[in-house]
């Protein structure tokens, strides 16, 4: 008993010196910032603050460093935490995201932006497109595709009528829940409400547990959170950031058929990001209706051995053109052989437009 109190207290000692050096280095850390964003500003007025490749390279450099017994990917979180209030040092950060508040949405933008940024719920996505637009927020937040359910249309289709540019991307893992309040009657659920999506992401559990409740859809998994807060016979399948902001219980806990279920969101804003190392490039192209158009559109991704991540065919929303293709690839603008596939592929369209190049989601 005595030996380990010592013991103990000896490493309760170790704990405080450690806490103190790491305490002066984030101050310095912190310090150093606050020069950087001088410099920035003694070289633009307008000078732009948060830098995404910068960003993607600290935290893979913190990765690539850590030898445990932290693992990498939590390492990187506490890193994402501290660069987070650096850069509100510098300027804080503004971000709209598809609200309401406690939206997978909202927890994919402060995964990506760490806690310090401020975040704003809009009600719809061509909202986030238009803040950021008119300059009132810095950045937007914007789900693009689900693993399950494939990809959001409505994100794609801003996109055709819109000029802002992708700067980063960032990828969720989606856990479902079925959350009650503290007066519902668990053994007397009759109702359940959710976003369209979730119930798709649910569907097998949902018919083998609750075959005969009523299924309601509702515009975000946080309103149907919100909803069930006032009946006794509901349910409602949501997150844990709704849950958490509703002070909701949980009956049943990662009810996703698909273990791994998750979104990709976009981070869309005003500015062309440099090369990070490992970046992605999206591009929407609009071909003329002939024969051989998509063999024309990706055959010289084939021949510069560019990796494709994603293809999707929307209708045009014009008319003139018969196909808009939205496609992401690995590598950046900059690249000298994306470059020359993108001359290529300008010649073979009828229209192309870079939609930008950003670095791999890291966390
Ligand atoms: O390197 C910069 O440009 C900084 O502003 C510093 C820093 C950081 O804390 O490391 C902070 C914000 C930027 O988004 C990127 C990095």
């Amino acid at each position: 008993m005595s030996d380990t109190s010592i013991n103990l207290d000896e490493l309760r000692q170790r704990i405080d010196q450690l806490d103190s050096d790491i305490l002066n280095l984030i101050s310095e850390r912190a310090s150093c910032a606050q020069q950087v964003a001088h410099v920035k500003l003694a070289e633009d007025e307008d000078a732009v603050f948060y830098r995404p490749e910068r960003e993607a390279q600290v935290l893979r450099r913190i990765m690539a460093l850590n030898k445990g017994p932290l693992d990498s990917e939590e390492m990187a979180r506490l890193f994402r935490e501290i660069m987070s209030a650096c850069l509100a040092l510098e300027q804080p950060v503004k971000v709209a995201y598809l609200g309401p508040e406690g939206t997978f949405t909202q927890q994919a933008a402060l995964k990506h932006f760490g806690e310090s940024a401020v975040s704003l719920p809009m009600a719809a996505i061509d909202e986030v497109f238009r803040e950021v637009e008119a300059g009132a927020v810095h950045y937007g937040v914007v789900p693009v595709e689900n693993s399950t359910e494939g990809v959001v249309n409505h994100t794609l289709d801003t996109f055709m009528d819109s000029s802002i540019k992708i700067c980063g991307e960032v990828v969720l893992r989606i856990h479902h829940h079925l959350l009650v309040s503290e007066t519902t009657r668990r053994d007397k659920v009759s109702r359940i409400y959710s976003h369209p999506q979730s119930f798709a992401q649910c569907r097998k559990w949902l018919d083998a547990h609750y075959p005969h409740a009523e299924r309601v859809p509702v515009s975000s998994n946080a309103e149907a959170a919100k909803l069930v807060k006032t009946e006794w016979h509901s349910a409602a399948i949501a997150g844990d950031m709704a849950a958490k902001l509703y002070g909701l219980e949980h009956i049943a806990e990662k009810i996703e058929d698909s273990p791994d279920n998750s979104t990709r969101f976009l981070i869309i804003g005003n500015q062309d990001v440099p090369m990070a190392g490992e970046d992605k490039t999206s591009i929407v192209v609009a071909m003329r209706n002939q024969p051989g158009t998509l063999h024309a559109l990706l055959e010289p991704f084939h021949r510069h051995q560019i990796d494709l991540t994603r293809l999707e065919t929307r209708p045009s929303r014009t008319g003139v053109w018969n196909y808009v293709f939205f496609i992401d690839f690995k590598g950046h603008r900059d690249e000298p052989k994306v470059a020359a596939v993108l001359e290529e592929v300008q010649l073979r369209a009828a229209d192309l437009r870079v939609l930008g190049s950003y670095p791999i989601g890291v966390l």
